[in-house]
């Protein structure tokens, strides 16, 4: 039996370990790119280790652990991250960008504590408990029936803009890792759970998925043992209940794919290339057709949505209510980003207008953070990714239903930040996106049977609640492009 004085000591050693991370995680988080909380200090004891859950190599080299850190940074709401944490005495050649800093562990031995993700031996573990369907502690691996994992897969982290981690595994999978912690269903793990049950071809097949049981609201922690196959099975494909933090979810790779950003960005500056007079649609790498091919399978995967998950109608009254929350959106946007202001009355007014639309309009889920950064160009065709939601908004507002237009807009607003990101001339431009986004509204009319332009206030509404939440997103994360989404909000302010 352990004797009091032990368990004493254990809790201290505990406590020292919890606060040593902590102040490691203060310096280190504001410096990564998915780090959400940007622009606000981080004071002493602004961080709070919740949870450390020691998943292998206890006493051994490396150590891998789960944290669930707390920052409070100061003037804003808490966020919690979840973070995987290497341990080792010596970091091998390669891992030194991973690097938090040095810890003692119980024993007073130093350890170099890094971003265990990077590390393929501690990486290649992770796999591995997911292919046996695995259960670690509180972290439960769930493997999709019918999918097999090859095990020994080389795995490397996919450097770029982005609000969480993804790791490749050879070229057959990658597992993206959230980085914030949120109990809840994950919209991206139901959405493409219930999309590939539908038989939908336009997204990644989901093939697992990692999730943590939540202390706080008495998750299974216990849930089952080695294999536990019950809590995968096709009856209870039961993504993360509410109790339990998804942790990562893992997808087939698509190794031939390119995403759409890097598809428009080329058009556009070939469309620069040319002489004044050329129009985008003569241009040598006219995008048009991609786009009207992305409008088509757009369609088709927000009616597969619409099958596979409840609908519903907006009344006028609730359209006003939608009208209430933009206009909130708006105005605390306009705190953070004081250059919204003069654009306020117009937006205001502008967003009014959804008031007056007289007829109900359909809902149903959505992708919710529409963009060419989340669509990928196959052999086969266009794939939709990423079906989390704006990362900076509440689980339920990005669960909520919205009409079908909400996406749309995220598109239209993303044609626009092809074709102005780049400098060129703005009315050349505007030509390109626009002539896009009627490809795009082509083809999702091919297949829908109906032209997204003819909804065009909502359409408006939806394109500025867009632009307000991206001046916000650029302001914290990439200030020398807040010029894009400022320019639109005054083009939009203009239109009324
Ligand atoms: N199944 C996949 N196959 C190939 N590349 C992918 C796949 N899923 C995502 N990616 C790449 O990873 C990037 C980030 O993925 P995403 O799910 O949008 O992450 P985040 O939520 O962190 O922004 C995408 O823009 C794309 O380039
Ligand atoms: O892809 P994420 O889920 O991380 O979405 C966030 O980051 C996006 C940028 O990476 C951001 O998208 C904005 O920039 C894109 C170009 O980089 C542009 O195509 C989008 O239209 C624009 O909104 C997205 O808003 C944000 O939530």
């Amino acid at each position: 039996m352990t004797s009091m004085v032990e368990h004493a000591h254990a809790a201290s050693a505990d406590a020292r370990m919890d606060g040593q991370l902590a102040r490691l995680l203060a310096e280190w988080l504001p410096r990564q790119r998915w780090y959400s909380g940007k622009g606000a200090r981080i004071g002493a004891d602004g961080v709070v280790v919740l949870r450390r859950i020691e998943l292998a190599g206890r006493g051994r080299d490396p150590v891998l652990t789960l944290v669930i850190a707390e920052v409070r940074p100061q003037g804003r709401d808490p966020e919690r991250y979840q973070l995987f944490l290497g341990l080792r005495e010596q970091l091998p050649e390669g891992l030194e960008h991973a690097e938090l800093g040095p810890v003692h562990d119980a024993e007073g031995r130093e350890r170099r504590c890094y971003d265990a993700l990077h590390d393929p031996e501690l990486a290649g573990w992770l796999l591995t408990r997911l292919a046996g369907g695995e259960v670690a502690g509180p972290l439960h691996f769930h493997l999709l029936p019918g999918q097999k994992i090859t095990k020994g897969l080389r795995s490397l982290v996919l450097t770029g803009e982005q609000s969480n981690t993804s790791v490749i595994y050879g070229d057959k999978f990658i597992a993206k890792f959230l980085r914030r912690a949120v109990p809840g269903v994950n919209p991206d793990l139901e959405l493409s759970l219930a999309l590939a049950d539908a038989g939908c071809q336009n997204i990644p097949q989901p093939i697992g998925w990692i999730d943590l049981a939540d202390e706080e609201k008495g998750g299974a922690a216990e849930a089952g043992g080695e294999g536990d196959e019950g809590h995968t099975g096709p009856a209870n494909r039961g993504y993360a209940a509410p109790e339990l933090i998804t942790v990562a979810t893992v997808s087939e790779f698509l190794p031939t794919a390119t995403d759409g950003w890097l598809l428009a960005q080329a058009s556009v500056r070939d469309l620069y290339a040319q002489p004044d007079t050329v129009e985008p649609r003569s241009a040598g790498g006219d995008f048009g057709p991609e786009a009207l091919r992305l409008g088509a399978a757009t369609a088709k995967v927000h009616h597969d949505l619409a099958t596979a998950l409840p609908t519903g109608r907006m009344e006028p009254e609730e359209l006003e209510q939608v009208a209430e929350a933009m206009i909130r959106h708006l105005h605390r946007a306009a705190v953070r980003v004081p250059a919204l202001n003069p654009y306020v009355p117009a937006l205001r007014a502008a967003l009014g207008e959804l008031a007056k639309i007289d007829e109900p309009v359909l809902t149903q889920r959505v992708h919710g953070d529409f963009h060419l950064g989340q669509v990928m160009r196959t052999v086969q065709g266009w794939v939709l990714l990423d079906f989390e939601g704006e990362p900076n908004r509440t689980l339920e507002e990005r669960r909520a239903m919205a009409p079908a237009t909400k996406d749309i807009a995220g598109m239209a607003r993303s044609f626009d930040y092809a074709a102005h990101h780049l400098g060129g001339d703005p009315d050349r431009a505007a030509d390109w996106a626009e002539h896009n986004f009627d490809a795009f509204c082509a083809g999702y009319a091919s297949v829908s049977g109906q032209d997204p332009r003819e909804q065009d206030v909502l359409l408006r509404g939806y394109a500025i609640d867009k632009a307000v939440y991206e001046a916000v997103y650029e302001a914290a994360n990439r200030p020398t492009w807040l010029s894009i989404p400022l320019t639109a909000v005054a083009r939009l302010a203009e239109s009324v």
